[in-house]
């Protein structure tokens, strides 16, 4: 079967070897390039055990696979946020489809931009300001065209498949949501510094940047557009001590009489088509384990009877959240089946 040419750029990363572990065998996407300065000129067989003819492929400095990533039909970029804003300009400019993983392109609002990515990433991105937003359940019709796919953060897709259908149904209050959520510590990438090392993260739980994390404007952004009105969102991330997987706890207050059957319903009807969503009956039936290990997103709701409503979530941050979710969009813009080499993945349910 054909199979089109695509490059990974950061592929030492933890994103970027999730990318490697999908692409490896995907049947409609061969692995032509993808860099690691720390591995360059070792093969992906001495790292990731990867077998046959993928294996024998050996990782490339940056700077030699950003330039032979150019005749790619795409590249796939788990680069820090201003290595992304650099090199996505001059490989479109080459022809060769993006989709990025990092924050770089997500926001559209340029002063938001600036705030919470700063002067190196905006100014490195030229002309190129944004991208299509690749969350597939709700933007997949846009997804199959685009150029750049700004792949969402880890904590907005579990936090925004949770919310929109529900705001978008005019079920919850739109002034007044909030959204508190623990990620395992691989969502920091391979950060050698003392706070995420293992003495530092283990028998411990913090929130950080608190009220001003990265990604709240983020959450704001798409929950807005689904609902069709702004959105006001407190978000508060927390580092748990575990290596992989994000639930997210959001609240909202009825803006209509609705049961937690209503809401389970609603929730239910908007992602039934979808095969990476399952809405499950009560927000006490979502755990990590459902979903670590697979590119799954599963969701509960309640509401009580003062009307406040409580929407739970889990993902994998490295699949779901990054890498898992870059090959779903992959899938599209290929034109294959958007579940091509993400549904044998594993579980850990023990
Ligand atoms: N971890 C997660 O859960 C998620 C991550 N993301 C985003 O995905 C991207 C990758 O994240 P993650 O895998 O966690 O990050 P890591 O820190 O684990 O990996 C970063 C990768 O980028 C490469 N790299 C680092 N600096 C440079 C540079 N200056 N020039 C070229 N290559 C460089 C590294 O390669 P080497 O050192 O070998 O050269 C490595 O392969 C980030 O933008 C992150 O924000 C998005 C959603 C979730
Ligand atoms: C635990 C932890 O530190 N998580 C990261 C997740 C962000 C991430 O992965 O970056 P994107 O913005 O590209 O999604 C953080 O909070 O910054």
């Amino acid at each position: 079967m054909h199979t089109s040419p695509v490059a990974i750029l950061g592929g030492s990363g933890y994103a970027g070897i999730e990318l490697t572990y999908l692409l490896a065998h995907h049947p409609r996407a061969r692995i032509e390039v993808i860099s690691s300065d720390r591995w360059v000129g070792d093969s992906l067989a001495t790292h990731l055990g990867i077998e046959g003819k993928p294996g024998e492929l050996v990782y490339a400095s940056f700077e030699e696979a950003a330039e032979r990533a150019k005749s790619c039909a795409v590249a796939l970029l788990a680069t820090p946020n201003e290595v992304s804003a650099q090199v996505a300009p001059k490989l479109l400019a080459a022809g060769c489809k993006v989709i990025d993983l990092s924050g770089a392109f997500r926001l559209t609002d340029d002063s938001s931009a600036l705030a919470y990515y700063g002067k190196e990433v905006v100014g490195a991105k030229g002309d190129v300001r944004v991208g299509t937003y690749g969350l597939p359940e709700f933007f997949r019709d846009e997804v199959v065209d685009a150029k750049l796919i700004a792949n969402p953060g880890c904590y907005p897709t579990a936090a925004t498949l949770a919310l929109a259908p529900l705001l978008e149904a005019g079920l919850i209050d739109r002034t007044d949501v909030i959204v508190n959520a623990v990620s395992g510590v691989t969502g920091a990438g391979r950060k050698s510094t003392e706070a995420y090392g293992f003495v530092a993260v283990d028998q411990d739980v913090r929130a950080y940047r608190v009220l001003a994390h990265q990604h709240t404007p983020e959450i704001a952004q798409v929950l807005s557009r689904r609902a069709g009105a702004e959105v006001q969102l407190t978000f508060t991330p927390h580092l748990v001590p575990i290596a992989r997987g994000i639930l997210s706890t959001a609240y909202g207050r009825l803006s209509v009489k609705a049961s937690s059957a209503d809401l389970t319903t609603a929730l239910a009807n908007a992602y039934a088509e979808e095969p990476f969503v399952s809405v499950v009956r009560s927000p006490n039936d979502v755990s990590l384990k459902q979903v670590v290990g697979t590119n799954r997103c599963v969701i509960g709701a309640a509401s009580d009877a003062s009307g406040r409503v409580v929407v739970v979530s889990a993902i994998d941050n490295l699949l779901k959240g990054a890498a898992g979710q870059a090959v779903q969009n992959l899938n599209l813009i290929l034109g294959c089946d958007e579940v091509a080499g993400l549904t044998q993945l594993r579980r850990f349910h023990t």
